[in-house]
């Protein structure tokens, strides 16, 4: 069946691995996190695999090395903190939009519908990066992870932007890089299309089963705009 777009009035973006190729510089805060430990530093195609659960679970994962690994409050609690700072140093150093996302947004722009960034990224670090790469003036609002009391794949930083647009779930449409994008998007009610090039821990994104998948942003105005995919 083909996914219908004919309703859409709003597109919701996931921000890490979406819009924004923000592995590097996430990798620089953390593996300086791990050297004041004494710990060996990681790959950064290593550390692309953890991001997208926010940046308690990153930390969690980069003092294990492992996905689903948990140190303790009592390592994670201050090496959280000294992430904040190293990160909040440097957000927008390396990091860079992907190909077709400047003309994506423009294009969803002149169609005249609303746009707004839902990211498990705390937003005193979504915010000055989406500045500093020159889109944040496309966004409506920014809903970072401390936003809603729970993140995605939790439906609550969803509803919460959609409440702030004045939109409903029908008529929204999430675009993510993972499945905590394509679970947040279904529990709140609401389309999604999936981008191939994200983190995903390293999983195929297909495999999450979004309605449809895009090359790039690029092609987002397009598929819009015939509104029937
Ligand atoms: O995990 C993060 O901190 C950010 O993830 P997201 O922008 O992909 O939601
Ligand atoms: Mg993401």
């Amino acid at each position: 069946m083909k996914a219908d777009f004919s309703k859409v009035r709003a597109v919701l973006y996931d921000l890490d691995g979406t819009l924004v190729d923000s592995a590097p510089d996430l990798a620089v805060a953390v593996n300086r996190v791990l050297a004041d430990r004494g710990q060996p530093a990681r790959e950064e195609a290593e550390i692309r695999r953890w991001v997208g659960n926010g940046a308690r679970r990153l930390i969690m994962r980069a003092l294990t090395g492992e996905h689903h690994g948990d140190p303790g409050d009592e390592h994670t609690d201050p090496a959280l903190e000294q992430f904040f700072q190293y990160y909040g140093e440097r957000v927008a150093e390396r990091s860079r939009l992907y190909p077709g996302v400047s003309e994506g947004l423009a294009g969803v722009a002149e169609l005249g519908l609303a746009q707004a960034v839902v990211t498990n990224k705390p937003r005193r670090f979504a915010e000055p990066l989406l500045e500093a790469l020159g889109v944040r003036d496309y966004m409506a609002t920014v809903v970072g992870g401390d936003c809603a009391p729970v993140k995605k794949p939790d439906p609550a930083p969803l509803r919460l932007a959609l409440e702030r647009l004045g939109v409903e779930p029908s008529q929204a449409l999430m675009v993510g890089d993972s499945a905590v994008d394509v679970g947040a998007a279904r529990n709140t009610g609401m389309k999604v299309v999936c981008v191939p090039y994200g983190y995903n821990a390293g999983n195929a994104i297909e495999d999450a089963f979004p309605d449809l998948m895009l090359h790039s942003l690029a092609e987002l105005p397009g598929m819009l705009r015939s509104r029937a995919a």
